[in-house]
């Protein structure tokens, strides 16, 4: 369940199960503070910062990582604020690339 920096995210088929409340538990507990786990289907945190265009920055990083890893966040950009919520459309629940995902997001610099 850890090092999920290390790992990379991988193509998601539909046939894919979603993770179980424990799966999820343990996989949550090797995030950052900040992340919060809705109904078992999607995990959410969101960031501060002084102005519109840090947080423009900021969402532009998380752009280039989601498409480096071919997995990516649903985005709320406002001024001084990005919200995130990380799922997995595909099998409308959560997966290992959505926490791999959350993990280099709390690690972009
Ligand atoms: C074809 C493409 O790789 C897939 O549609 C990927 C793209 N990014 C994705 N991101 C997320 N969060 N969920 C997906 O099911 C998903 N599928």
């Amino acid at each position: 369940m850890n090092d999920l920096l290390s790992k990379k995210c991988i193509p998601c088929s539909i046939g894919a199960i979603p993770l179980n409340q424990e799966e999820i538990y343990d996989y949550s507990k090797n995030l950052k503070d900040g992340w919060q786990v809705i109904e078992g289907k999607y995990i959410e945190k969101t960031y501060k910062f002084k102005d519109f265009i840090e947080a423009l920055n900021f969402t532009n990083k998380i752009g280039e990582l989601a498409e480096k890893e071919g997995h990516h966040p649903d985005i709320y950009l406002s001024w001084g604020k990005v919200a995130l919520k990380l799922w997995t459309h595909k099998i409308k629940g959560l997966h290992e690339n959505d926490f791999i995902l959350a993990a280099k997001i709390d690690n972009i610099d």
